[in-house]
């Protein structure tokens, strides 16, 4: 977003570029500013960061073509509120944007984003401790601390020595809490003083730059750490071969760890028995464990942090859902999607249909079918469906949405308030033409509507579908019972569609549809 302020112009720098200000504003980074190209270049090796480098991964920052030659730049919150101000000393172009280097002035401290008062800057923490001559544990996490971490943190603490203090560094983005709540919900069985900061860790040098290699990651996470005061560093999730070489701190092997079936606790793997070793859930089992509503057990987790994700991450029957279908034109979307949404209404779940041409007449009346208007139209369509995903509702949406960059970007922005799930409705070109309903392909093919999606403009097929639907196939009916069962299966609907009519589960669009006269198996008995 770019403006003007106080003569210079106004911008706010997207997630990585706001990752790093934040570094460098909180003081956890040492450096005046963003990188030039050469300081960059010299991180952007592959292997370790030379040595000395007081800073271990490019920091810099890309902004649009339109503010190559500003000669400085007031960076603002995504509110508009300015952050700092950056005297540009270098403007060059790399991986197809312009980035800007120089020193930073701040301005007020920052009041945007999730969990801000536990966005501490690295002298707070510093003068807050009791005794700085004291070493201090730092764990850096963008999970919650299960037993087994919470074992590691406590072998960590006494291996050290010296009464160390603990600071546990929650890697939480800046537009959301992440993991945070769940591991703000470890604090009672941790040491008493321990202190809790939230810090966002870029993953990408800028905004559109590809992602950091994982050892630079750690080395980006123990630099921070020690910025913060620590002395010894946990990286959480544990990795076997996390201990960067070159740390400012001393980055303590994580080991292997297991549960232990006989004694009910949790050693280091080589002191288990390995018939009473029980290793720790995967991330996707405690997913999928929360998915279903299902408790997570008692020797994996410890209650609190059970409650905390049981709230964080409700049973998918609970939880907002962004229901999106992308296909065609003719294709079925909006005939599937309305049947959906009746039936998802139906199962008792609060429930808004965002159709394609609806959402054209009320939210994007004035776009035209060019790539940036329909980027723009399907963005409004994600923000408002991640908005009502975020009260817990389901968001069924059946736009075009012919580019996979933007379905991914409707994905993220869904899935930081909700899940969702993205129905290709598949139905052949030839098929959609033939079906003709507004009479759009004659026109299109004569040439009268320019761009038509699927003639004279792309349609990017889906490679991340959650389910392919082909309406030349199936029944209006069956393509509505597809969906639903699919919805079923993930635990998004109840299991049981008691009391529901039969003309709810889909025989009366058959008998209107034209195509089929007996319903489907699957609607029957769905
Ligand atoms: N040039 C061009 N290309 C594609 N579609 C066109 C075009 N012009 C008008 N229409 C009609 O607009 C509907 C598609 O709008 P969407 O908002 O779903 O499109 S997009 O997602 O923004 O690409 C689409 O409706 P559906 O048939 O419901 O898909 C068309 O009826
Ligand atoms: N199995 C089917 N599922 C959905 N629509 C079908 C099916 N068979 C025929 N149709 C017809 O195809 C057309 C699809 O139009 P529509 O749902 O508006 O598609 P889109 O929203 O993708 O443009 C409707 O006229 C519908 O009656």
């Amino acid at each position: 977003m770019t403006g003007a302020t106080g003569g210079l112009p106004a911008f706010t720098p997207g997630p990585q570029g706001m990752a790093h200000l934040e570094l460098l504003l909180t003081g956890a980074c040492p450096l005046p500013g963003f990188m030039t190209a050469a300081e960059a270049a010299a991180l952007a090796e592959p292997g370790p960061p030379p040595a000395g480098a007081p800073w271990p991964v490019p920091a810099v920052l890309a902004v649009p073509d339109e503010l190559a030659d500003a000669p400085g730049l007031v960076l603002t919150d995504p509110e508009g509120a300015p952050l700092a101000e950056l005297k540009v000393a270098e403007s060059h172009r790399e991986g197809g944007s312009v980035r800007l280097a120089g020193a930073l002035r701040p301005a007020a401290p920052p009041a945007h984003g999730a969990l801000r008062p536990l966005r501490l800057t690295t002298g707070q923490v510093r003068a807050d401790r009791p005794d700085p001559g004291r070493p201090m544990l730092a764990v850096v996490t963008d999970r919650p601390l299960h037993h087994r971490a919470l074992a590691l943190v406590r072998s960590a603490l006494a291996a050290i020595g010296g009464a160390p203090e603990l600071l546990v560094l929650i890697d939480a983005p800046l537009d959301g809490e992440g993991a945070a709540p769940a591991v703000l919900a470890a604090r009672p069985l941790l040491p008493e003083h321990t202190r809790f900061a939230v810090v966002t860790l870029p993953t990408a040098a800028a905004d559109g730059a590809p992602e950091l290699p994982a050892r630079r990651r750690d080395l980006l996470a123990a630099h921070v750490a020690a910025a913060y005061g620590a002395t010894h560093v946990v990286l959480e999730p544990a990795r076997a071969d996390r201990a960067p070489e070159g740390a400012p701190a001393v980055v303590l092997p994580a080991g292997e760890w297991a549960h232990d079936t006989r004694e009910g606790v949790w050693r280091p793997a080589a002191e288990v028995a390995p018939e009473h070793a029980r290793p720790e859930l995967a991330d996707a089992d405690v997913e999928t464990e929360l998915a279903h509503g299902r408790a997570l057990p008692s020797w994996f987790t410890p209650g609190p942090v059970a409650a905390a994700l049981a709230r964080t991450r409700p049973p998918r029957a609970d939880r907002g859902l962004t229901l999106f279908f992308t296909g065609l034109s003719g294709s079925g979307k909006s005939t599937v999607a309305r049947g959906v949404a009746e039936r998802v209404r139906r199962a008792g779940r609060t429930t808004t249909l965002l159709d394609g041409d609806v959402v054209r007449r009320m939210l994007s009346s004035g776009l035209t079918f060019s790539r940036a208007d329909r980027d723009l139209n399907i963005r409004r369509i994600g923000y408002v469906a991640a908005e009502i995903a975020r009260h817990g509702g389901v968001a069924v949406c059946a736009p075009i949405a012919p580019y996979a960059a933007t379905r991914a970007e409707v994905r993220r922005m869904a899935e930081d308030t909700g899940d969702f799930f993205l129905v290709h409705v598949a139905t052949p070109l030839e098929v959609c033409e033939a079906r003709d309903r507004k009479g759009l392909y004659a026109r299109a093919r004569a040439g009268e509507i320019p761009e038509f999606t699927g003639v004279s403009d792309p349609y990017e097929t889906p490679e991340d579908a959650d389910l392919v639907i082909d309406t030349s196939l199936d029944t209006e009916a069956e393509s509505v019972a597809r969906v639903i069962d699919a919805l079923r299966g993930g635990g998004w609907l109840p299991p049981s569609s008691a009391g529901e009519h039969p003309e709810w589960r889909g025989e009366h669009s058959v008998r209107h549809s034209g195509r089929r006269t007996v319903p489907s198996p699957t609607s029957v008995t769905d």
